[in-house]
């Protein structure tokens, strides 16, 4: 992906931490912050539902919807991230960490639960 395609998300972010900072009235975020952890959490659980739903929609509107609720659904986990203080390009960070490493091998590498503390 070109890296240009990222900067909305870049910019969605910034917006989302000045939010988280400044928490203005008349703001649907700030409504969200203010929440909390069990606000933000319950719309990104219904959003993704959403999106699960929309996953089964055929045709372009179809497409268009599942876009759409993608779209609610990341927007909704990055309000969480700036609650949480963590910016999208920590996640981008640990998603590179991750590349090139398949979730199988990963999954089969973890310590088993028994000998974990
Ligand atoms: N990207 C988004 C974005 N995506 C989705 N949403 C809102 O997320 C909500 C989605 O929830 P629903 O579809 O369930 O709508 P709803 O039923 O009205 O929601 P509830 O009242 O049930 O919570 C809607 O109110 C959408 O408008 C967003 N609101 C804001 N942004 C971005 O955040 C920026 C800052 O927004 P404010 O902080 O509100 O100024 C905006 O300029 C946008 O760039």
């Amino acid at each position: 992906m070109p890296a240009h395609s990222l900067d909305p998300l870049v910019r969605l972010m910034e917006t989302l931490r000045t939010r988280a900072q400044q928490r203005p009235a008349g703001s649907y975020t700030t409504k969200l912050l203010d929440g909390g952890p069990e606000k933000i959490g319950g719309k990104i659980r219904e959003e993704a539902d959403e999106m699960i739903e929309a996953a089964g929609e055929s045709g372009d509107a179809g497409r268009e919807h599942f876009v759409y609720e993608a779209g609610d659904l990341i927007y909704h986990a990055m309000v969480l991230m700036a609650w949480r203080d963590v910016d999208i390009a920590e996640v981008a960070a640990e998603l590179a960490r991750r590349e090139g490493t398949s979730g199988l091998v990963e999954k089969a590498s973890r310590q088993p639960k028994s000998d974990q503390a």
